[in-house]
């Protein structure tokens, strides 16, 4: 296929963590494409380098919150894969952002498709828009059918709801030309592996607390993880699937899953950091929940009273500590029976990528580190 002749696809959001690994997937297996529109806010340069004489990948610096410039880069397109998104459940941001981004930035991305007559969606929304939710109700190795008592206070869940309603109410509108727009939304439970920002800062605790993590979550507590790679390659199958059966998957969500274990968040990052010298400190929690649940609300307080100096914002807090307390696993092969899906990186291969990825930041470290002195030394 000569460059040009292919599909061209969006993918909003293509330089985070999930979407620049989707950016390199559909790059390495969808071969329908001739162009890959990454929108970001955030432009990763080193993305373009990645383009060959079959497929351009081209860079649009854009807010998804802005409709000008949705419309623009969707103009010409044949499908957009929409993982734009503010992902804050420490209060990073204000509510009013995160809604602005996640929610009218979706309405954007529907209204440039319906404009600009481009027929595919494919949302990537998370395991949040069902849970857990704050009451403690455990999710146990459910599915997309299983009944569940949703509640959301939180802005980052209440605003992923919302888009996804808004996604999957939109399959099926009728556009110019006579054509329909089909839909479907991705749900991938808590996504690890190469290029996880809040790894990255797990890592970095644990160093300061020579590589001792301390066990504040009963182990029994279950958490859906899903690797990377794997979340991307389920959006590109529902992709391409979409555009073949568009009656199947219009209008569907599907959980992410692989065979990554069923663990505490804790006990789970602990597969990789283990690899790297760090030893959990407790074979069960080493303080109670009633205390762990006032450092949380102590931190809260302190960052409404920090946040007109800077932005204090720890991972714990009462919303992060309630779901990491409760558990939440999928088991489900929806996406096997209706696309065909099948994880393309077995656990042992994504465990095995997550830590070499986690010991090259160890190497960046020391050498950064290595830098420091040495700058020390000559500024002596
Ligand atoms: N990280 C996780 O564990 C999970 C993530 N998800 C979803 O997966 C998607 C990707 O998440 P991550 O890769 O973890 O996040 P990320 O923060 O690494 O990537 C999000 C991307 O969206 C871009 N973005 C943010 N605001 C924008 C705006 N106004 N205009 C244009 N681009 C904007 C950011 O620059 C970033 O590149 C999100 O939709 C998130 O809700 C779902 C389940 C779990
Ligand atoms: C109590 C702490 C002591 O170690 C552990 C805190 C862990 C939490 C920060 C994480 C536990 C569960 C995570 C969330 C879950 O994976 C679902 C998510 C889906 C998304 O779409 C975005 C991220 C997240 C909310 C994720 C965030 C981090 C946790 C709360």
């Amino acid at each position: 296929m000569t460059a040009g002749s292919g599909q061209v696809y969006v993918v909003t959001g293509g330089c985070g963590f999930l979407g620049s690994h989707l950016v390199r997937m559909l790059l390495e297996h969808e071969k329908n494409i001739s162009e890959i529109r990454v929108f970001d806010l955030h432009l990763d340069e080193s993305l373009r380098s990645l383009s060959n004489n079959r497929v351009r990948v081209r860079l649009i610096s854009g807010d998804i919150s802005h409709l000008d410039d949705v419309r623009e880069a969707l103009h010409g397109s044949h499908l957009v894969i929409h993982t734009a998104s503010l992902v804050d459940v420490w209060g990073r941001v204000p509510a009013s952002k995160i809604n602005e981004v996640n929610v009218t930035g979706t309405e954007n991305v529907l209204q440039a498709c319906k404009e600009e007559g481009v027929q595919y969606l494919v949302y990537t929304s998370s395991m949040e828009v069902v849970g857990p939710n704050i009451h403690g109700d455990h999710f146990y190795r459910g599915n997309e059918e299983t009944e569940y008592r949703i509640y959301h206070k939180e802005p980052y869940p209440l605003s992923k709801a919302k888009a996804e309603k808004l996604v999957l109410e939109a399959n099926g509108t009728k556009m110019k030309g006579g054509k329909m727009l089909y839909t479907c939304s991705l749900r991938p439970t808590g996504i690890y592996g190469e290029g996880h920002e809040l790894m990255k800062k797990f890592h970095r605790q644990g160093l300061r607390t020579g590589r001792c993590m301390f066990r504040a979550i009963p182990p029994a507590i279950e958490h859906g993880r899903v690797y990377v790679g794997n979340v991307a390659w389920m959006h590109l199958l529902a992709a391409r699937q979409l555009q073949i059966h568009p009656s199947t998957l219009g209008g569907q969500v599907y959980f992410c899953y692989d065979s990554s274990p069923y663990k505490s968040y804790e006990d789970f990052n602990m597969e990789f950091l283990s690899a790297c010298g760090f030893k959990m400190i407790g074979s069960r929690p080493l303080v109670p929940y009633f205390l762990l649940y006032l450092l949380a609300l102590l931190n809260t307080l302190l960052q409404w009273v920090l946040h007109r100096f800077f932005i204090y914002a720890p991972i714990l807090n009462p919303y992060t500590l309630a779901v990491a307390s409760t558990t939440f696993t999928v088991q489900t092969d929806k996406a096997e029976k209706h696309f065909g899906y099948r994880p393309l990186y077995a656990w042992e291969e994504a465990k095995k990528r997550t830590i070499t990825w986690i010991k090259s930041l160890e190497v960046r470290e020391k050498d950064l580190k290595d830098v420091g002195a040495k700058g020390n030394y000559c500024c002596n």
